[in-house]
């Protein structure tokens, strides 16, 4: 994605934050080894690119990532010779933690011309185009104010994607506020920075694949086949 003329940008990129290697779903230690970690966090996030690229909507994919080697490896853009609608970013190291990550992806869109973010975390084993469709379509600017689209966890306490205009109105931009809490903590900067929260709780953007219990709950079908980092099926 190259930077167009103003206006003629992208409609809407999606941003993929990843922990890649070694450091990625550490709560998943006591059930998984570091290799079998290491090819289920590849997995992932192929799946969950895959199904961001079959969805209508969405112009592009940035995955940003302090492992770029093992993003590049992992989605197959080596081989592929890169893609025009894959890239990966560099996430600096003085700029560490999953906001910060998101931060340099929307920096990195704000380049491309991009009018809108769809973050995607890379950890979402259900999530299908339907889903994407379904949150781009809350997101839709329609009337004032922009809407914010929260799509919550299980739990309805966090938060695995969000839509957001990638410049909000006012000088204050929206805050990622990624971590305990985050469902509440996203809806409140939404309001604080003049937007619309919507807050979206479907099962395929609902499951994220944290804890040994979020493993367990899964299909057997998927995981087994996440286990030995074979790509899941494009629903
Ligand atoms: N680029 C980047 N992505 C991150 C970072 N932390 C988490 N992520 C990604 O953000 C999403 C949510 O991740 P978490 O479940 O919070 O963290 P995780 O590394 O997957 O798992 P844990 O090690 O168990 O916390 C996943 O796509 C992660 O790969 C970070 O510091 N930088
Ligand atoms: C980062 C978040 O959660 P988790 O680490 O469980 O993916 C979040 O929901 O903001």
């Amino acid at each position: 994605m190259s930077a167009p003329p103003p206006g003629d940008g992208p409609g809407t990129v999606a941003v993929v934050p990843l922990r890649g290697g070694v450091s990625g779903k550490s709560r998943l230690a006591a059930a998984l080894d570091p290799a079998a970690r290491r090819r289920l966090v590849a997995a992932l996030a192929r799946h969950v690119v895959a199904v961001l690229l079959a969805s209508d909507g969405v112009d592009g994919v940035l995955v940003v990532t302090a492992d770029v080697p093992f993003a590049v490896d992992t989605l197959g853009l080596r081989a592929r010779g890169g893609s025009a609608r894959v890239e990966v970013v560099q996430q600096p190291p003085d700029r560490p933690g999953l906001n910060a990550a998101l931060d340099v992806g929307r920096e990195a869109a704000l380049e491309r011309g991009a009018a809108r973010l769809l973050v995607a975390h890379a950890d979402l084993p259900l999530l299908a185009p339907d889903d994407v469709v379904a949150l781009l379509a809350a997101g839709a600017a329609g009337d004032a104010p922009a809407p914010v689209v929260v799509a919550t966890d299980r739990h309805l306490a966090g938060t695995n994607l969000l839509v957001l205009p990638t410049r909000p109105p006012g000088d204050a931009p929206f805050a990622f506020r990624f971590g305990e809490g985050s469902r509440a903590a996203h809806v409140a900067e939404a309001e604080r920075a003049g937007l619309r929260p919507v807050v979206v709780r479907r099962p395929g953007t609902a499951v994220d694949l944290d804890t040994v219990d979020d493993w367990g709950e899964l299909p057997r079908a998927v995981r087994d086949r996440l286990r030995h980092g074979l790509d899941l099926p494009l629903p």
